[in-house]
């Protein structure tokens, strides 16, 4: 599903001393099955985006088009309810929300919130652990008998087992290890290219941003400060260090960029700002890559 915002501004606690302008007329377009990176610096705006595109929040000003839904500001009537069963939000730490007293029974409670019967409810649970890559040995026994990132696959298979055509994820990695990082990042990645999900997600990690989305989008004091490819969004190192972002200081990194597009090239060891115009000599310039 294509995702485009035009002109979304959102203000909190309007006309009170805490009003707060989260967005500033933003206007970006989120192509159906990209994997779509938001990163920005604390309070740039970024959960405040991604809360619009399922309804969790309303725009103050502006239009939010996803697929054939439209979400204007003040407007009364809307299907928000049709409109997550195509949206599934993974919160973060999504494990806190596990309540059933079976991992099943928790999965199914998403598909039959949305009034789907219990045998098909089940059918699909089945189908979701099974892609989440959880034993079937484990489906019958209680959620809180799992680890942190056994538990985070239920809560994972849980926003699946809906059907939804795009994913949202705010900080889907908070508080892993870095093997488990990359386990829950890899499932996305995979789950991305095998159902065709359009993803978004929200990540204060650039390296998660670089290695697994095709587009990033950087926000900066309520606005979209650059969005395109990751090659290019992080070959803009001084940018981004001026927006307060942490861009890891390693070729590695830059390196596994290139390999990403297919460059074989390996950039020499020289510093940052070096290696990111080492980057744009190799990729030709920047505008084939946008
Ligand atoms: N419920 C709220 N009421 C008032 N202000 C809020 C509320 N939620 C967020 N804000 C403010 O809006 C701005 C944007 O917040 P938001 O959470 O969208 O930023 P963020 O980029 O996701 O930050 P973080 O990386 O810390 O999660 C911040 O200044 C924040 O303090």
């Amino acid at each position: 599903m294509d995702i485009t915002f035009e002109q979304v501004t959102h203000v909190y606690g309007r006309k009170t001393p805490f009003e707060k302008r989260a967005l500033n007329n933003v206007s970006i377009h989120i192509p159906s099955g990209s994997f779509t990176s938001i990163i920005g610096h604390t309070g740039s705006g970024k959960s405040t985006l991604v809360q619009h595109i399922n309804g969790i929040l309303k725009p103050s000003a502006g239009r939010i088009t996803v697929g054939d839904f439209v979400i204007r500001a003040n407007e009364k009537k809307q299907n928000l309810k049709a409109l997550r069963e195509k949206v599934g939000f993974v919160f973060q730490y999504p494990e806190h929300q596990l309540f059933e007293e079976t991992i099943i029974k928790d999965v199914c409670f998403g598909p039959m919130n949305f009034g789907v019967s219990e045998a098909e409810a089940t059918k699909r649970a089945e189908e979701c652990l099974q892609l989440v890559g959880l034993p079937s040995q484990l489906w019958h026994r209680s959620p809180f008998d799992l680890s942190g990132g056994q538990m985070r696959r239920v809560a994972i298979a849980g926003v699946l087992a809906v059907r939804p055509q795009v994913i949202i994820l705010d900080e889907p990695t908070a508080g892993l290890d870095p093997m488990g990082r990359e386990e829950i990042l890899s499932l996305f990645k995979d789950l991305h290219e095998r159902l065709n999900l359009t993803i978004v997600m929200v990540t204060h990690n650039m390296s998660d941003a670089a290695n697994y989305s095709d587009q990033v989008i950087v926000m900066d004091g309520g606005k979209p400060l650059m969005a395109g490819a990751p090659e290019r969004i992080f070959s803009q190192v001084d940018q981004l260090r001026k927006v307060g972002l942490d861009i890891p200081e390693t070729m590695e990194f830059l390196n596994r960029l290139l390999d990403r597009v297919g460059k074989k090239e390996t950039i020499p060891a020289f510093t940052i700002n070096e290696a990111a115009d080492a980057v744009i000599k190799i990729l030709g310039g920047v505008k084939d890559h946008v």
